[in-house]
Formats: C-alpha cells, structure tokens, sequence
C-alpha cells in the first residue's frame, strides 16, 4: 500500500491556524500574579522612567564648569538616595550616591574613588564632562510611549517594567484552559514500580511544563487505556472543561490508536502525515467545537509538534502578536548526509567562540530520546531533501524563543 503523500507544516499550520479563536474574556490581577499570563491591554508609559536626572555612582556632583585640577571645591549639601535634591550653590559639590537625584545647578557626577576628600572640600584628579555619570530622566521609558503592547507575554522583566511605571494591578487575558490527554496502556506515572511492557507516563509532565510557561490553565490532565469507549468519553469530557484539548499518543496508523478513530467519528478531522521530523502524525479536530490537537507519542516528537504547531494555535487564541518563532541564522558543525523528505527540527545547542557560534547537533536524534532535548539549546531547521555540511547556513530556533 502506498504511503500517503506528506504535509508541508505550513499548510497544516494555516489550516490550524484559520481555525483559532480569539480569547474574549479578561480579568485584573495583583501584578505578582501576572507572571506568564498575557497583557490584555496596551501599557503606554504615564511619566518617565526614572522621573528624574539621577546619579549612576557614588561620589560628588559638580557643575563641571567650576573643577580646575588641584583646586578644592567645598561640600555644601548632601544627597542620600531618596531624598529631595535641593539646588547646588556655585562654586560648590553635592555628596550624592547611586540614585540619588541630581541637584538644579549640578552638570556632571566624580566618582569618590577619583576624587580626595578633606575638611576643605573635594580635589577632583580627572578630567570631568558634562552630563557623566548622570542617568538622564527618562533613559528607560518616556512619558507617552508605548512600553508594552496588548499580547505580551508577562516574563520576569516585564513584571518588573511594569512596576517601574506604577502598574499595581494588570489587566490580563483569561487564561486558555487546556486539558491533556496522554494515552496508551504502557503508561505508568513515576512513584509507582514498572511491571514488564510499561514505561513511564512522559509527555504528560512535558505537557504540563510547556502549558504553565505558555501561561495557560489546565483543567484536566489524564491518562487513557487503549479502549474506543474510555477515550471517547474522557474526549468529551475534556473538550467541556476547556478551550483546547492536547492529545499525546494514539494518532498513527495501528488498530490501538482511538484518539484517531474517536476523532474520526465524532468530528470534522484533519489527519496529517507532516513533512516534518520528528512528529510526523498530527490529528485535528473539534469535540463538540472545542479544538483538538492529536500529537504523537514519542516523547521528542511531543516538544516538538507542540512547539512548531500547538503553540502557535494557541498564541493565536491568545491574542499574541507573533504567531511563529524567527529565529537566526548560524552555521552547522554537524552533517547530515541523507537528505530527508521531511524538515528535520535537530535537537542543536549553540557552541561559542569569541569571534563565531556555532550549532552542535545530539549525537542520537531518534524521536524516542527526550535527552536530546534537556542537552540541547533549541531546535535546528534541515529543510526538506538538503543535505549539510559544517559551515552551511542552518535557522536556529533556541527554546527560549519558542516560548517567550
Ligand atoms: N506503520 C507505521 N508505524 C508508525 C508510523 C507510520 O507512519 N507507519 N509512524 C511512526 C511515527 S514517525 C510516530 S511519531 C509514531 C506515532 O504514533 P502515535 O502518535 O500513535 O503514538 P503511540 O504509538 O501511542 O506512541 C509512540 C511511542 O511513544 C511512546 N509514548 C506514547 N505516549 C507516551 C507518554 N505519555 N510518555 C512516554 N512515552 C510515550 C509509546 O510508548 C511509543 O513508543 O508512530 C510510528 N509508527
Ligand atoms: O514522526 Mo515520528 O515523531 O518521527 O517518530
């Protein structure tokens, strides 16, 4: 029998994709609780960040018109960080510290550790220019930009961003509720001993971490027998407690493979062999108009699938701005002699020099091998029926990207 003809990822992604509804609801949420869900507004900035000329070391600011070398200049004020600056007198130094705010009249801030300090005052042993040493206000944000727009992932720095301009409460998209379904009788969940022919259930904490960083809910996290009946009804079940239903298992070609069948009987499917490898199997459909994503059972091939389809479906239901990763471009220092007819996404880390990176591919890239993964720094792109040799131009997609 002949092999149905292969996919190209882009035309199963755009169908995916036209698929995708957006998120309507949103909710307000204290900002440490705004850790990887996503911005429902814009966040222009409401007054500049900092608020205020402000000195980046400790030492003296001066007007640097009045330091002439071996000439003293005395101390009339001092500063500390959080406090008002006040007006430096002419002819005279201000003692600030890192963060303090510039004094009127100040142009310029010495380092203490360039300066000799007495009861006279401060002798200054360099040379000074206007404005060193000096954070201007406003260097980080200015009053009336856009400092985040509406679908932006809220990462550590942007929890962060938001403080600095005063954000107590953050208004957020509700969170995609997911469920997942891993599926096959060899699974067995770690703390419990393995009896022959079973192996530990994976892809379900692979799945777990992927959501939470992706900032969704899940509402339901089971594992299912090879049995039509169990999977058509934990299908159901699943697709009412949620907006997205990831399956892992059960999608390929073999008579124990239900989440196909189910899929089959109770939906509109679309049942793909990808041009892509890993993750060649990819079913989609709906269970009573909530969408289902099929992916395959092998451990390496459910990061992947997830990354390279999943996710973007589900940025798309987000309201995220960018949909698919852009990567760069760097070249291989591995080969890959037989070309695939499938893009090949190689578990790759990047190798620096000082003067050049490099990408190294996992000795072992076999879809079973999730180690490739937790070695690797992201995902090499082989287009389909290239050969490579170290030097060649490859896409690079680092992990962090794929889940920012
Ligand atoms: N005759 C063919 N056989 C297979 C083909 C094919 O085209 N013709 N494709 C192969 C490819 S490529 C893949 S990928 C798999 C996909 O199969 P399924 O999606 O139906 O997945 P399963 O058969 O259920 O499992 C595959 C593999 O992964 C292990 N697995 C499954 N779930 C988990 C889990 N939660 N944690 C850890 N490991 C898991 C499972 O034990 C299998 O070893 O089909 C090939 N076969
Ligand atoms: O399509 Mo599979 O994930 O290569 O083993």
């Amino acid at each position: 029998m002949a092999a149905p003809q292969l996919t190209p990822l882009e035309e199963a992604l755009s169908h995916l994709l036209s698929q995708a509804k957006g998120l309507d609801t949103r909710e307000t949420v204290e900002l440490p609780d705004s850790l990887h869900r996503i911005l429902a507004e814009d966040h222009h900035v409401p007054a500049d960040v900092p608020p205020a000329d402000n000195s980046s070391v400790d030492g003296y600011a001066v007007r640097f018109e009045d330091v002439h070398p071996g000439r003293a200049i005395p101390v009339s004020i001092r500063i500390p960080a959080g406090h008002p600056p006040g007006e430096l007198a002419p002819g005279t130094a201000a003692r600030i510290f890192t963060g303090s705010e510039i004094p009127a009249g100040a142009n310029a801030v010495v380092m203490q550790e360039r300066v000799d300090a007495s009861d006279d005052g401060i002798v200054i042993h360099t040379d000074v220019s206007e404005g060193q040493n000096i954070r201007r206000r406003g260097q980080d944000l200015t009053e009336g930009c856009m400092a985040l727009p509406q679908g932006t992932l809220i990462r550590p720095q942007e929890m962060g961003l938001l403080a600095s301009m005063g954000f107590a409460r953050v208004p957020v998209q509700r969170r995609l509720r997911v469920a997942i379904l891993t599926t096959g009788d060899e699974l067995v969940d770690p703390g419990k001993p393995l009896a022959a022919g079973q192996i530990y259930n994976t892809n379900r904490y692979t799945l777990l971490g992927l959501l939470a960083q992706a900032g969704c809910e899940v509402t339901l996290c089971e594992s299912l027998a090879d049995d039509r009946t169990a999977t058509r009804d934990t299908l159901f079940r699943a697709a009412d407690a949620s907006d997205l239903v990831i399956t892992t298992g059960g999608v390929s070609v073999g008579e124990e493979d239900h989440v196909r069948v189910v899929l089959e009987e109770s939906s509109t499917l679309s049942l793909w062999r990808l041009a892509i490898k890993p993750g060649k199997p990819l079913a989609f459909g709906h269970m009573n108009d909530t969408p289902v994503i099929g992916l395959p059972g092998n451990p390496a091939s459910v990061l992947v699938t997830f990354l390279m389809v999943a996710m973007p479906f589900i940025r798309k239901c987000q309201g995220r701005a960018r949909l698919t990763p852009t990567g760069e471009t760097l070249p291989a220092d591995f080969s890959v002699d037989e070309p695939s007819i499938r893009r090949e996404f190689i578990r790759a880390r990047k190798a620096c020099l000082p003067d050049r990176c490099t990408l190294e591919a996992y000795p072992n890239q076999n879809s079973g091998v999730l180690s490739s993964a937790c070695w690797a720094g992201g995902l090499a792109v082989v287009p389909e029926n290239t050969r490579v040799s170290p030097g060649d131009l490859l896409t690079y997609y680092s992990f962090e990207e794929l889940l920012a």
